[in-house]
């Protein structure tokens, strides 16, 4: 279905990261065809398997239109940027330039070269601080960390380019879990800060205690609070955007938000319980300060992509939790 919806390839930038290896294999698994646009700064050679590697720049424009003269791409997945709200606070610019102003070198190339869906990587975190237990995607756009500014700016960009034609989906995950149920890929971050991995590897003996970053949130229990969504789930849900997209009517612009999660939350203490529990033995943990720019809760209604994309999570925290402890003892054999 979905390969006959699309024709040629499909431009996947940051496609040596973890969740766009993951995207490739599901549109390699429906018989679509990806080229990945990835400087490998923070992916890996070994994660591109399911198509052609194009090692650059999103923002280097010569490469950019090169790619598109050569492969005529009719769909973009964009996944390219950095990741990190704590390394965002301290440099604020280096996201400003590699999230926001690269991004409109690929925008500006995919309106040129009349790009039919475009779907880009959003974040939850342009939310802020919840003003409802449920964020809905009306939720105030009010970031409290230049990351998520750097990602809201890139939204405000795709809406801009609906004037130019451009049909554009912004997914706004929540936070990506887990690791392929084939154990060929997995989060590989280098450093690695986010929760799940760092508290595996605790309880593994694979490195010392994890911090909590704060106990003193406005939460139950104190300790933040995530939406955890598997990565097999959002890779399936950029092939259900790219096939609303290319639904809507031709040659007319549109952008939409679509907030990717689970739907349930649960806090940093909650996790590291689970992960014990998963592990047969507790993680090992110390409760820190809170980390700069974290919001204190930040859990989505997905109504709207069941709705419109046809997409639901099947794979819950237990599924995340067990694929990651599969996939961080594999890395270390
Ligand atoms: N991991 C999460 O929980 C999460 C949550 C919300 C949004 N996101 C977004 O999803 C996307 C992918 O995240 P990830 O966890 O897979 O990160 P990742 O670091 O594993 O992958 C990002 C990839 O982009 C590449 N890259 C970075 N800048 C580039 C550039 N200018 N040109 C070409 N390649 C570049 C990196 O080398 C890397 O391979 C990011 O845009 C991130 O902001 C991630
Ligand atoms: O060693 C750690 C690591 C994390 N945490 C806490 O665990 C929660 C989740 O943190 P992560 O770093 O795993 O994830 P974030 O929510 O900060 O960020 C992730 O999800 C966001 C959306 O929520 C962004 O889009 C971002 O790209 C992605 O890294 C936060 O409260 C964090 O402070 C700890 O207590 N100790």
């Amino acid at each position: 279905m979905f390969a006959s919806t699309v024709r040629g390839p499909v431009l996947v930038t940051g496609g040596a990261g973890y969740i766009g290896s993951h995207v490739c294999k599901a549109l390699a698994e429906a018989g679509a065809r990806p080229i990945c646009l990835d400087t490998l700064e923070k992916g890996h050679e070994w994660a591109v398997r399911w198509g052609e590697l194009a090692r650059g720049d999103v923002g280097d424009g010569r490469l950019v239109e090169e790619i598109f003269q050569r492969h005529k791409p009719q769909v973009v997945i964009h996944l390219a940027g950095y990741i990190e709200v704590g390394e965002s606070i301290v440099n604020p610019e280096r996201y400003l330039v590699n999230n926001s102003a690269k991004s409109r070198v690929l925008i500006g190339a995919a309106i040129r070269h009349k790009v039919e869906a475009f779907v880009f990587s959003s974040t939850c975190a342009v939310y802020g601080l919840p003003q409802s237990e449920l964020m809905q995607e009306v939720h105030k756009i009010a970031p409290i960390n230049p990351y998520a500014v750097s990602k809201a700016s890139v939204e405000r960009a795709l809406e801009a380019a609906t004037w130019r034609g451009l049909r554009s989906a912004s997914l706004r995950y929540f936070n990506a879990a887990g690791a392929d149920s084939g154990g060929e890929i997995g989060e590989a971050h280098q450093p690695e800060t986010h929760l799940l991995p760092l508290a595996v590897d605790a309880a593994l003996g694979l490195r010392g205690a994890l911090v909590v970053n704060g106990e003193d949130y406005p939460t139950q229990d104190g300790s933040c609070v995530r939406d955890f969504v598997h990565v097999s789930d959002l890779a399936d849900a950029h092939l259900k955007a790219v096939e609303w997209l290319l639904r809507q009517k031709p040659g007319r612009g549109r952008h939409d938000v679509f907030n990717l999660g689970s739907g349930a939350g649960y806090s940093v203490k909650q996790v590291v319980q689970e992960i014990g529990r998963a592990v047969g033995r507790p993680v090992p943990h110390v409760f820190g300060a809170r980390r700069p720019g974290d919001s204190p809760q930040l859990v989505g209604c997905i109504a709207k992509a069941q709705r419109d994309l046809g997409w639901t999570p099947l794979r819950g925290l237990e599924m995340q939790i067990e694929d990651t402890v599969r996939w961080r003892r594999a890395m270390v054999r």
